[in-house]
Parts: C-alpha cells; sequence; structure tokens
C-alpha cells in the first residue's frame, strides 16, 4: 500500500462529535497500520479553549486499543494532534490561525500539503473555503490543498447548488472531497466486484432476468440526542437522498471503463440522472413515511419520536421512508426498485436483495406443501457482511417438493478479514488524492433533483399521511402495498412487538 505524502490535517469542529467518535479512530487505525506519512499533523479547530495536551486527552479514548502486534504507539498516534482555537466564523480570526498553520507546518516538514476537513455545523460550509482563500490557503502550487465536506451537503437542490457553486469559486472540483461514508463501506465497494468480476452474475443484471431490487437500511436505535437535527432533516433528507440512492446507483450503473474517479462517477451520476421523476400528486403511491411512536421494544418501554429531545411534541417529521422508483435506462426499463430506510426498526441492516425473475414456467408447482420464493441475491452491507445467494432444491424422498435453500458467505470466515472503517478509507483516499468514493458535485445535485418534488409534496399536500408505526416494528404495515405483485419486502427477522400501529 502507498503511503500519502506528507501533509498536516486540519479538523474544522475538532471539538465535536464527529472527530471524537469518527475521525480519530480512523486516523489512529490508519496510523497503527502505518499508513500515515511520515511527517504527518492533525490540526484540530473549535471555539472550545483546549491546550494540546487537553486535545490529546479528550481523544484518546476513541484511539487506545493499541495491541502489541501493531505499529507505532498510543503515545506516537496522540503526539501529532495539535490544537487551536478560534472562531471560524470570524474573517478576522483567519490571520492568525494561518500562522499557527504555517508555524506547525514547518515545524512537521509537512510541505505546506494541507487538507481541511469541515466537520462543523453546515452553515459554515460555504464560509470556511472563501476565508482560507482570503488566506491564499486554497491553492499550493508545488504540493495539494483539498477540502473535505461533511454531509448534509444542502437540504434541497437550490441550496445544494448553491454550496457547490460557493465550493468552486474557491477551490477546483478536483480538490472537493463530498462525503458519503456508505462509499467508505468496503462491502459496498465490493458490490463493484461481485457485479464486474464475475461471470456468473454480470449475463443476469438487467430486465430480461432481474423481476426487482430492493434496498433496506434499517437501525435499532431513536435519534437519541439528535432530535433537533432530525426535526430539520428527517430520514429521507439524512438517508435516503445520499445513502439509499447512491447504494441503488452502484447496483444499477453500467460497467465503468476504468477503476478511477472519473470513469466509476460518470456512471454513478448517468443512474441519477435516468431516475424517473415521481410526479408531485402521485406521491403517495410511490413513497410511505412513516414515524415510530412508543411501545415496547425487547421487552422495555421506549419512546416514541414525539417523546425525544428536541423534537416537537406535534412533529410530523418522518423517521421511516419505503419507496418504489424506476430508472428509465435501457437495462432497468420496467423493474421497480423499492428502497426504505428507518430508525426504531426491530433490528440493524443494511442490504440488497436482488430478485430473479421467476421460471417461465412452474413446473414443480402441483407441490402444495412449500411454496418458494424466488431465487434472490442477498448483499449484505451490514452487520456480518457477506452474499448469501437463495435457490430451490428438492427434498429428499418422493416426488418432487422444493424447498428454498442457501448458500451463504461471510466476510468473517476469511482468515484474514479486517474490514477498515468508511472513514479509514475515505482519510485514506482523500490523503492519496483519490476522490473515486467520494460524491461529485452533479451527482449530489442530480439525486436532490429526484428528491426535491418529493420533499415540496409533504410540505404542500398535509393530506399526505404520516404512519405512526410501534417502535421494533418493520415501519408502516402498508409500506409492504408499495411492492407489487404478492410480495413482501423480505424481513430479516420479526417485529419485536404488536404494538398499535395510527396516523399522525
Ligand atoms: N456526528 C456524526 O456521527 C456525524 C456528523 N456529520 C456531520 O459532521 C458535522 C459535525 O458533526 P458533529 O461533530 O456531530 O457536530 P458537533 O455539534 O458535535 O460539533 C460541531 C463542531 O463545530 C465546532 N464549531 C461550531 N461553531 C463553531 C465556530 N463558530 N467556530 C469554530 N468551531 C465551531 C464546534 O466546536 P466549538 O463548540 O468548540 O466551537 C464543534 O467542534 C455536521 O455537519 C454533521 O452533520 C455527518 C455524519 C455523521
Ligand atoms: O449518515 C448517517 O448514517 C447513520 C447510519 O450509518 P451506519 O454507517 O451506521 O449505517 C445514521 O444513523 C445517521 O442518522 C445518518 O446521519
Amino acid at each position: 500500500m502507498r503511503k500519502p505524502e506528507n501533509h498536516i490535517l486540519v479538523i474544522f469542529g475538532a471539538s465535536g462529535d464527529l472527530t471524537k467518535r469518527k475521525l480519530i479512530p480512523a486516523l489512529a487505525d490508519l496510523h497503527k497500520q502505518q499508513l500515515l506519512p511520515d511527517r504527518f499533523a492533525v490540526l484540530g479547530l473549535g471555539r472550545t479553549q483546549l491546550s494540546n495536551d487537553d486535545f490529546r486527552e479528550k481523544m484518546k479514548e476513541g484511539a487506545s486499543e493499541f495491541s502489541s502486534k501493531e505499529g507505532g504507539s498510543i503515545d506516537d498516534f496522540l503526539n501529532k494532534l495539535h490544537y487551536y482555537s478560534f472562531n471560524t466564523k470570524e474573517r478576522a480570526e483567519y490571520a492568525g490561525f494561518r500562522e499557527k498553520l504555517e508555524d506547525l507546518d514547518a515545524e512537521v516538514g509537512s510541505g505546506s500539503n494541507f487538507i481541511f476537513y469541515l466537520a462543523t455545523p453546515p452553515s459554515m460550509y460555504s464560509l470556511v473555503p472563501q476565508f482560507l482563500a482570503d488566506q491564499g490557503l486554497n491553492k499550493n502550487e508545488k504540493g495539494f490543498r483539498r477540502l473535505i465536506v461533511e454531509k448534509p451537503f444542502g437540504d434541497n437542490l437550490e441550496s445544494a447548488q448553491k454550496l457547490n457553486a460557493d465550493l468552486l469559486e474557491f477551490f477546483n472540483e478536483e480538490q472537493i472531497y463530498r462525503i458519503d461514508h456508505y462509499l467508505g463501506k468496503e462491502t459496498v465497494q465490493n458490490l463493484l466486484v461481485t457485479r464486474f468480476s464475475n461471470g456468473i452474475f454480470e449475463p443476469l443484471w438487467n430486465r430480461n432476468f432481474i423481476h426487482h431490487v430492493e434496498v433496506t437500511s434499517s437501525e435499532d436505535i431513536g435519534v437519541g440526542s439528535r432530535g433537533s437535527y432530525y426535526e430539520e432533516s428527517g430520514a429521507m433528507r439524512d438517508m435516503v437522498q445520499n445513502h439509499l440512492l447512491l447504494l441503488s446507483s452502484l447496483v444499477a450503473m453500467e460497467p465503468p471503463t476504468l477503476v478511477n474517479a472519473e470513469s466509476i462517477r460518470n456512471e454513478i451520476v448517468k443512474v441519477l440522472q435516468s431516475l424517473r421523476p415521481i410526479p408531485k400528486d402521485e406521491v403517495d403511491e410511490y413513497v410511505i413515511r412513516g414515524q415510530y411512536v412508543s411501545s415496547k421494544m425487547r421487552g422495555k418501554d421506549v419512546k416514541g419520536y414525539r417523546e425525544e429531545d428536541g423534537v416537537d411534541p406535534k412533529s410530523r417529521r418522518e423517521t421511516f421512508v419505503a419507496m418504489k422508483f424506476f430508472i428509465d435506462n435501457w437495462r432497468w426499463a420496467g423493474v421497480p426498485f423499492y428502497i426504505r430506510t428507518g430508525k426504531m426498526l426491530p433490528t440493524r441492516v443494511t442490504e440488497i436483495v436482488i430478485h430473479f425473475q421467476p421460471t417461465p414456467h412452474h413446473l414443480f408447482s402441483d407441490d402444495q406443501a412449500i411454496i418458494r420464493q424466488q431465487n434472490q441475491l442477498v448483499i449484505r452491507i451490514q452487520p456480518d457482511e457477506g452474499l448469501l445467494l437463495k435457490f430451490g432444491m428438492k427434498v429428499p424422498g418422493a416426488g418432487f417438493r422444493v424447498q428454498d435453500v442457501n448458500m451463504d458467505f461471510h466476510y468473517s470466515e476469511l482468515a484474514d478479514s479486517y474490514l477498515p472503517s468508511a472513514y479509514e478509507r475515505l482519510l485514506l483516499d482523500c490523503m492519496l488524492g483519490d476522490p473515486t468514493l467520494y460524491s461529485r458535485g452533479d451527482a449530489v445535485e442530480a439525486a436532490w433533483k429526484f428528491i426535491d418534488p418529493i420533499l415540496k409534496a409533504w410540505e404542500e399536500q398535509p393530506c399526505i399521511k404520516v404512519h405512526g408505526y410501534p417502535a421494533g416494528t418493520w415501519g408502516p404495515e402498508v409500506s409492504d402495498d408499495l411492492i407489487e405483485g404478492n410480495m413482501t419486502w423480505r424481513y430479516p427477522c420479526k417485529n419485536l412487538t404488536d404494538g398499535l400501529y395510527c396516523e399522525l
């Protein structure tokens, strides 16, 4: 594995949750694998007053699991962490920050190569690049300057377009890395390998052989301390506009000509641009929204969304979305895609299910005892990452009784099954200058273009129902009605509670 060039990673918002829970552990893992450059430092920024030692102490928790087998030590790693306090909203304070950065650059010998990571509230995503440019920090003729932008990338098409325009005023597209952490997941990348390196799957991967596609990302937790964020965002903006549309694009894209950023991202954007718009007056036929209500989960009372901190007791914000859509192109004409996501569902699972067409004639259908499903390929993204192929086999004995059996591969069975975290992979890629697994501006806008009319319809037509589903169930029962024919979603496990469904 190539090591990145020497540089400093500057984290805006380093006193926050993301830095501590995701970024620092990912960097510590890179350090253990000796994948950080020899001359490297992190400069954390925030208004909170912290000394370097305070910052290191605060970050130690996430980074502390170093075993003797691994490279480096926790102290080597922590010594690379530095902190500088300033208000990143104040243009005037940037001169002091630049001096601090240049001093650290001289001390470390990082060649004036900087990555700026925006882990602040989104309201600062447009400001910071502008203030960095004021200080000449957006360009380095001999080395690099890169900008990582966290989600959410806008909250509708217009704001996403504006944010793209604002960023592009000071940084060019090659310098901008828009994070969608789902692309950093090993099993999401494996989707490309499964599709494009296996002769058995690719010939079947089209409307002739695939009946429908299902993508589920469920969580068994509620919004927790993020109630006020969720009130703004809801499941459509938080999960569907980005992660679920991205997963669907990877399932649907054409083979890229090369494995590089341009080819792969060109194919992703083509899928997003081919999504058939959902007319505003048909939204309730294609999209189901739900919100969890209080119930008992695993024997314990759980709050409904409206009882969470920071949530309006009359909120109609969705914590569940299920939807059907079509991709209007040669490969997928007429194939429905079903996607769903929700909080407080019975289990945490992200999976893609490819449902193949049934055989043209049911030769063994006389047998009443067992009703078979169609062949399914289940691509499990998390947890228990792997692949499951379901197909029919003869039940031994008289007659021709057919039963579904599984061919099941689990990543955990590989001898060397280390799965890097999404942030670890994405940070390393940015350090190496590879944007393949980051979203391109046009793709983000294409996704918003598809989602915007749905959000507008929800705003403008209060008669579109918000279905209350008891925490611990698989969401509103009506979401099964979305699926055409005599089929339902795949339920990886049962409801945890019967609860009471309601309309909100
Ligand atoms: N947490 C997560 O799991 C995820 C977060 N994200 C995104 O990452 C971003 C950060 O999230 P998170 O860490 O949870 O948020 P937090 O609220 O925990 O942290 C926000 C950070 O921004 C800093 N900040 C805010 N205002 C200023 C200011 N005026 N000057 C300097 N620093 C400022 C805060 O520092 P201080 O208060 O010291 O000034 C703090 O370090 C958000 O945009 C979020 O949407 C995306 C995916 C997951
Ligand atoms: O981006 C987000 O993703 C998480 C789910 O991520 P996962 O890697 O655990 O699947 C979700 O909880 C959060 O609401 C959302 O902002």
